[in-house]
């Protein structure tokens, strides 16, 4: 597969509270929903861990009751390698917050293998997760980046840790420098628990809409430093093939500069 390099410009939207952010999320994702089920009868939609499981749940309402979700397919841009009925597990923490409610056939929730799961093998993990991207690109389920052979995602909803990071591609690390695979791993991840595999950032950037939501005080210097294009933070890097947005919260926002706001 080739390499390539998308380049959209990086927006923002800033919200008094979390609960609006995690709100505008829910709408965000519904718009998407609709428009691409209409247009292709599929929604591809990637997750990440961390504070937007719980945010997931404002798709729980009588507003979004006509969500296709039988049309969702379900990934992870990074996934813990720990057994799937682990705590840890972002698939089990999705699964008892949000994805338990809704329709999706469950063959269209796309967990990590659960033998390398359990055997804790994140290099066996990232090979199995890069065949069934593969394999689902192949039956025309994910598009294709323009001629690049990159799976391209209808929507990705990222989070950020307080040092950057973006999916599990943390600064210092070498995966964030990857640019064959689809996916990658790391078994001394900074953030606990350490073996963790995920995306590689062309696939993360060939996403057709990203949307990197980010609340409170911890995360308000490196959100600083990503509104500076300080790009030895991963998620300086965010892009996307139509729309990179990022939703903040009043204290995230809170240390950006004025020329930002
Ligand atoms: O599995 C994970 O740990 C994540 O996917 C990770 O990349 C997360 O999105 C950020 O660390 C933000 O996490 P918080 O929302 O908890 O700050």
């Amino acid at each position: 597969m080739a390499s390539y390099s998308a380049n959209t410009k990086r927006e923002k939207k800033v919200f008094d509270t979390e609960d609006d952010v995690a709100k505008a999320m829910a709408e965000y994702t519904f718009s998407l929903s609709k428009k691409f089920c209409k247009k292709r009868g599929y929604f591809t939609i990637v997750l990440s861990g961390g504070d937007l499981v719980l945010w997931l749940k404002k798709l729980l309402v009588p507003e979004y009751a006509e969500t296709e979700w039988s049309k969702w397919h379900v990934f992870w841009v990074d996934e813990r390698v720990v057994p799937l009925d682990d705590k840890d597990s972002n698939y089990k923490q999705t699964l008892d917050s949000f994805l338990s409610e809704v329709p999706i056939p469950t063959s269209n929730i796309y967990a990590i293998d659960q033998n390398c799961a359990a055997l804790g093998d994140a290099k066996g993990a990232a090979i199995v997760y890069e065949e069934c991207i593969k394999r689902l690109v192949n039956q025309n389920i994910i598009r294709t980046y323009k001629s690049s052979g990159f799976p391209q995602f209808d929507l990705q909803l990222l989070g950020m840790g307080p040092d950057g990071h973006i999916a599990s591609l943390f600064p210092g690390h070498y995966q964030i420098k990857e640019k064959a695979s689809l996916v990658t791993y790391i078994t001394n991840s900074p953030k606990l628990p350490p073996k963790r595999i995920t995306f590689t950032l062309p696939v993360i950037n060939c996403a057709s809409y990203n949307l990197m939501a980010v609340c409170g005080e911890a995360q308000a210097d490196a959100v600083a430093k990503v509104f500076k294009d300080d790009f030895n933070l991963p998620s300086a890097r965010l892009t996307a093939d139509t729309q990179a947005i990022w939703y903040l919260d009043k204290t995230a926002a809170s240390k950006l500069p004025s020329e930002c706001l």
